[in-house]
C-alpha cells in the first residue's frame, strides 16, 4: 500500500487509542469484529455459552500469519519498488508483526501465543540469498530466523517449500530460531521417526489459575515427496496429514496438551495437484479436523487463500473445529479467540472464533526491519546489479494465451543447456524441446540494462533443469494435458483472457508451452474441440510428429516429478540431472552472452484457434 502507512509516528503501538485504532482499522471478516480493541475482553468471554459452567472462562488468543516466503519488508524485489497490487495489500512479517505486538498488548502477552503455518524460507531474492549466495550453511544468518525471532514466535510448522534448498540449509535454518520448526508428518526414512519436532506444548499460566496447556502440532502437505523428491529421497519421508495425525494428536494429549491447535501447511480444499502419484490428499486441513478427533482448531496454509473464520463438525466427538488462514506473505494476520473453561477438573474449548487483520494498515515494526535492514540492502544492490542489456522488451503479461519473446527465452535456454550436456551421448542426435509455464505475468525484462532482478522475475520457482526422452505421441498427449488449462471457446473473439484460461481453476503455473531448439515445435490449440484433442497440426521443423519419434525434452523438478499430474514425465528416461537451478541458467546465459537479443530465438509457434481460425483474445 501507499508510503503513508509506513511512516506512522512511533508511539503507534505503544498508545492505547492509537494500537485500538490500528486494530478495529485492520479488522476484516471473520465473528471478532466487536471484539476488537477490548482488553481481556471480559464480556464476550462471559457471554460465551459453555456446557457445564462450573469454571472460570478464561480467553486464550492464538495468532498466526503463514506462507510468508521469504518476504520481511513491504518490498517487490522484482519491481525495485514497494509493494503493491490491485487490492493494495501490503506484504513482510515486519508489518504484520505490528499487528500481532498490537493485539498482544491489547489481551496480554501471557495469554498469546503466535505460531506460522509454513514456507518460510524462499520466494524472495531475499531468502536466495542466504540460500545460495551468501548461504546460511557458511555461517551468515538467515533475515527469516532474524525477523521471526523479533516477532517472538513460540513455533512455526514445515512448509513444502523449506525443503528446496536441502536438508542442509534447513537445519541451518532451524539453529537459528529461537523457537521450533514442527513437522509432525517429516519422518526418517528408515526408522519412521520424527524428522523434526513433531509438536510443542506452551503452558499459559495465569494469576490465580490453573495452569492451561496448549499443544501446537505442526503438519506438512505430503507433496514435498513429489516437489523435492531430489532432496528428501532416501532421507525424509512424508506419511499422509490425517493418518500422521490419527497417531500424533492422541500422544499429544497423553502428554498433558489440554488445547489442540494445528499449524497445517495444507490447504482446506480436499483435493490433490497430484493425480493418483501418492496416496494422500494435498489440501487436508478441514479433512483433519473432520476425522482426527481432539482438535480445537487448525491455522490453514499451503493454498494461498483468505479464510477468516471456518467451522468443521468433527465426526467421532461432533465438536466444531475453527479453521482459519491469514493470506499469504504476511498480507494479513489471523487472530483466534479460544475460550476454555474448567470442568469436571479439566479445562475443555468451549467456544472459539476467529478474525482476521489486514496488515496493510500497520507500520513495518522497526525492530524486525532493524534486525534485517543490512541483509535487505545487500539483496538490493545483488539484484540491481547489471548483467547485460536486452535489444527488446520481453513482457510475460500475455504469455498464458499467445507465444511470447519471454517464455521463448526461457525454452530456448534450458533447451540449450541440455543439448550442451547430452553432447557425446547416445541422445545427443534427437532433437531438443523444452517446457516452461507463464508462472509470472508480471515478469517483463526491459529494453536497454537487464539487471539480475529484470531476469530472476521470469522465474520465481527455485527449479532445477532435467532432461528426459519422450516419443512424439507422448510429447501429443503431454500437450493435450496443458491445452486442458483454456475454456472452450466456439468464436474467433475478441474474447477476453480471463474468460478461456483457468479452465476449472487450473492455475498459470500449470499451462505449458513446448517449443523446438534447432527447428520449431508448431501446433495450435483448438479451444472449439474437445479436450484430450485440441493439439492440432503438431510438427517439428515442419514435418507433422510421428507417434514413434524421439525427442529430448527440457523440464523442470516440478514437472518431472509430478508436479501438475502431466502424462509419461515421471517415468520417462532421464538423461540430464545436474541439479542446477534453472533461475541461475537464465542469469548465467545473460551474463555470458551479454546481448539478449529475442530475434535470435523468438518465433510465433503455437496460437489458441476455433475451429480452426485464429481467436482474439484480449488482456
Ligand atoms: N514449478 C514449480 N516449482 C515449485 N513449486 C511449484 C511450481 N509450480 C507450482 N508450484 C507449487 O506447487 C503447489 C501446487 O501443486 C503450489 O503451492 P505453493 O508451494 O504455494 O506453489 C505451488
Amino acid at each position: 500500500m501507499s508510503n503513508e502507512h509506513t511512516s506512522t509516528s512511533p508511539d503507534l503501538l505503544g498508545s492505547s487509542t492509537t494500537r485500538r485504532q490500528l486494530l478495529a482499522l485492520a479488522a476484516v471478516g471473520g465473528a471478532g469484529l466487536a471484539a476488537v480493541g477490548t482488553a481481556s475482553t471480559a464480556a464476550a468471554v462471559q457471554a460465551a455459552p459453555g456446557p457445564g459452567t462450573n469454571g472460570e472462562v478464561v480467553r486464550l488468543t492464538v495468532l498466526g500469519t503463514t506462507d510468508l516466503h521469504g518476504n520481511v519488508y513491504n518490498w517487490d524485489y522484482f519491481k525495485n519498488a514497494e509493494y503493491d497490487d490491485k487490492a493494495h495489500n501490503d506484504i513482510g512479517v515486519a508489518k504484520a508483526s505490528s499487528i500481532i505486538k498490537a493485539i498482544r498488548a491489547e489481551v496480554g502477552a501471557e495469554r498469546t501465543l503466535t505460531i506460522d503455518a509454513g514456507d518460510t524460507i524462499q520466494g524472495t531474492p531475499l531468502a536466495y540469498y542466504y540460500a545460495k549466495i551468501d548461504p546460511i550453511t557458511g555461517g551468515s544468518t538467515h533475515p527469516m530466523a532474524a525477523a521471526m525471532n523479533q516477532v517472538g514466535y513460540d513455533a512455526a510448522a514445515l512448509g513444502n517449500h523449506e525443503y528446496n534448498y536441502g536438508l542442509d540449509t534447513l537445519r541451518a535454518f532451524e539453529k537459528q530460531l529461537r523457537f521450533p520448526l514442527l513437522s509432525a508428518n517429516s519422518v526418517d526414512w528408515n526408522t519412521g521417526a520424527p524428522a523434526f519436532k513433531p509438536w510443542v506444548i506452551k503452558t499459559v499460566k495465569l494469576p490465580d489459575t490453573k495452569a492451561i496447556k496448549v499443544g501446537i502440532l505442526g503438519l506438512v502437505t505430503p507433496g514435498v515427496a513429489i516437489w523435492d523428491k531430489a532432496n528428501v529421497e532416501g532421507k525424509v519421508k512424508f506419511p499422509g496429514i490425517v493418518e500422521q495425525a490419527k497417531v500424533m494428536v492422541p500422544r499429544l494429549k497423553a502428554a498433558g496438551a489440554d488445547v489442540v491447535i494445528v499449524a497445517c501447511h495444507s490447504g482446506d480444499s480436499g483435493k490433490s495437484s497430484w493425480g493418483d502419484s501418492l496416496p494422500y490428499v494435498e489440501n487436508a486441513s478441514a479433512i483433519l479436523a473432520q476425522e482426527v478427533p481432539g482438535i480445537d482448531a487448525v491455522l490453514v496454509g499451503h493454498a494461498h487463500l483468505e479464510i477468516p473464520q471456518r467451522y468443521v463438525t468433527n465426526t467421532a466427538t461432533g465438536k466444531q473445529v475453527l479453521l482459519s488462514e491469514p493470506y499469504y506473505w504476511g498480507m494479513r494476520v489471523t487472530r483466534m479467540s479460544i475460550d476454555v473453561q474448567k470442568i469436571r477438573g479439566q479445562w475443555q474449548v468451549v467456544h472459539s472464533e476467529a478474525t482476521l487483520y489486514n496488515a496493510n494498515v500497520a507500520p513495518e515494526d522497526p525492530a524486525v526491519t532493524g534486525a534485517v535492514a543490512a541483509a535487505h540492502q545487500k539483496v538490493l544492490s545483488y539484484v540491481n546489479g547489471v548483467i547485460g542489456t536486452c535489444t527488446q522488451a520481453m513482457s510475460a503479461a500475455t504469455s498464458r494465451y499467445e507465444d511470447t519473446a519471454a517464455i521463448d527465452f526461457i525454452n530456448y535456454v534450458q533447451a540449450d543447456a541440455v543439448k550442451k550436456a547430452i553432447a557425446g551421448t547416445p541422445e545427443a542426435s534427437l532433437p531438443v524441446l523444452s517446457i516452461a509455464a507463464p508462472f509470472n505475468k508480471l515478469a517483463a525484462i526491459p529494453a536497454g540494462q537487464v539487471t539480475i532482478r529484470d531476469v530472476a522475475g521470469l522465474y520465481i520457482y527455485d527449479n532445477t533443469l532435467l532432461g528426459i526422452v519422450l516419443t512424439g505421441a507422448q510429447v501429443k498427449a503431454y500437450l493435450e494435458k496443458s491445452a486442458e488449462y483454456f475454456q472452450p471457446c466456439t468464436s474467433t473473439g475478441p474474447v477476453a483472457a480471463d474468460s478461456v484460461t483457468n479452465a476449472n481453476a487450473t492455475p498459470d503455473y500449470n499451462y505449458d508451452v513446448m517449443g523446438g531448439l534447432d527447428a520449431d515445435l508448431t501446433y495450435d490449440i483448438d479451444l472449439a474441440r474437445p479436450v484430450g484433442s485440441r493439439i492440432v497440426g503438431l510438427a517439428y521443423a515442419g514435418t507433422p510428429v510421428a507417434s514413434d519419434a524421439r525427442f529430448v525434452v527440457a523440464i523442470n523438478n516440478y514437472r518431472q516429478s509430478g508436479g501438475g499430474n502431466f502424462p509419461g514425465v515421471v517415468t520417462a528416461p532421464v538423461v540430464y540431472n545436474r541439479q542446477i537451478e534453472i533461475r541461475q541458467l537464465l542469469i548465467d546465459w545473460a551474463t555470458a552472452n551479454k546481448v539478449i537479443d529475442p530475434t535470435t530465438f523468438a518465433s510465433i509457434d503455437w496460437r489458441l484457434v476455433s475451429n480452426g481460425s485464429p481467436i482474439t483474445v484480449t488482456p
